[in-house]
């Protein structure tokens, strides 16, 4: 190689170790302080290390010499885009094709000085294919995962007597504030499971609320619902989410804060909290009670619904907690008035949702 060619191989290489550095630190930052992920984070500062490593072994001296990021007609150029960055996913967005696109830059023109080095490099550019994928699959804004993120009242409902009672409850209990559904009638064929979901799926639509199955990936498919609900021995979350997509939702119940820290890393659209406090609807011999709301506000960032036992008497102690959202069965089923229960229960998420927006 010439004394020229190698002068600016030595250029294109520091450049890239520096915009790869950068680009997995601006990754790093989002999963640490935006995502509280552990994992992630980790294996981004271990490929950080690696990559730094590689280049440690090169000349330093012939780098810096061959720095010259005034002359750097590069600098001058700026892309349309580049300057584009609505939101922090954004960002997020452009440090993944920054850093792949360094990664592979680096690991070219490395194979010209040393193979075994461009080799290393390669391996950490396809372990950084896995964690971006990981971090991307997190990050991605699908429009269901915002209706989620903004729904505030979730309500479990069962199969009812006959299709025409069950379609004027979800049509009235939706136009009352309900921004969820959940099909949950464990004694109920998958024929009627199936068949319910779809019809409250498309009266729910009208109203811009969501309908999800409970327990059964494979019904919410079927019925071409919005999501899937699974607890903690039922199906895993990654084999739901292989079966409903990523544009469905998955939502773990979680009882305790490390199935709430797990319910992120696997993937989870959002988490139920809970029991609460007893209900007329199951059994329990355990409560996660208010403290373990008020540890999931402090330390969980997807969203989370209280769930067990919730009424309007006690409502105003799980808001208490920064938990603002709720599900509920036996307040709305038992009331004498569904159809007010759902009001008031709205009225007060919203003038506890409308407080914490305004501080
Ligand atoms: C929103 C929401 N949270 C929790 C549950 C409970 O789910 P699970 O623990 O799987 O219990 P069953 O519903 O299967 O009895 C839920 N269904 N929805
Ligand atoms: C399915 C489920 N899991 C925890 S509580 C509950 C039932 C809904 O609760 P409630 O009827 O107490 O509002
Ligand atoms: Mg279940």
């Amino acid at each position: 190689m010439t004394r020229d060619s190698l002068e600016a191989t030595y250029r294109i290489l520091d450049a890239s170790a520096n915009r790869a550095g950068e680009g997995l630190r601006t990754l790093e930052e989002w999963t640490r302080f935006g995502l509280d992920a552990a994992e992630l984070t980790a294996e981004f500062k271990q490929i950080r290390h690696d990559v730094a490593a590689v280049l440690a072994q090169l000349p330093r001296q012939e780098l810096l010499a061959a720095r010259d990021t005034i002359g750097d007609v590069g600098t001058r150029l700026e892309t349309s885009t580049e300057y584009q960055r609505a939101t922090p996913q954004d960002v997020v967005q452009a440090g993944i094709a920054r850093t792949g696109q360094s990664l592979r830059v680096i690991e070219e023109y490395l194979k010209t000085i040393d193979a075994r080095l461009a080799r290393i490099v390669e391996q950490a550019r396809y372990r950084f294919y896995v964690v971006a994928a990981k971090l991307e699959l997190l990050i991605v804004r699908s429009p269901l995962r915002d209706r989620i993120h903004n729904a505030r009242l979730y309500l479990l409902i069962d199969a009812g007597s006959d299709i025409d009672t069950f379609e004027s409850n979800v049509a009235c209990m939706a136009q009352a504030g309900v921004d969820v559904f959940q099909l949950r009638d464990k004694r109920q064929t998958d024929r009627v499971l199936i068949d319910r979901a779809r019809r409250a799926t498309s009266i729910a639509h009208d109203f811009n609320a969501l309908v999800l199955m409970n327990d059964r990936a494979d019904l919410a498919m079927a019925a071409q619902c919005d999501g899937v609900h699974v607890g903690q021995d039922e199906l895993p979350v990654e084999l739901a989410r292989k079966i409903v997509g990523d544009h469905r939702l998955v939502g773990l119940s979680t009882h305790q804060i490390d199935q709430a820290e797990d319910a992120l890393k696997v993937g989870a659209d959002y988490i139920g909290c809970g029991p609460v406090f007893p209900s007329s609807t199951k059994t329990f011999q355990q409560y996660a009670g208010l403290e373990y709301l008020r540890d999931v506000a402090k330390r969980i960032k997807i969203p989370a619904f209280a769930i067990g036992g919730i009424e309007l008497t006690n409502l105003d102690e799980v808001l208490s907690t920064q938990v603002h959202r709720i599900a509920v069965t036996g307040v709305v089923r038992d009331a004498d008035d569904p159809v007010q229960m759902v009001k008031w229960l709205r009225e007060k998420l919203d003038a506890a949702t409308g407080e914490e927006e305004s501080r």
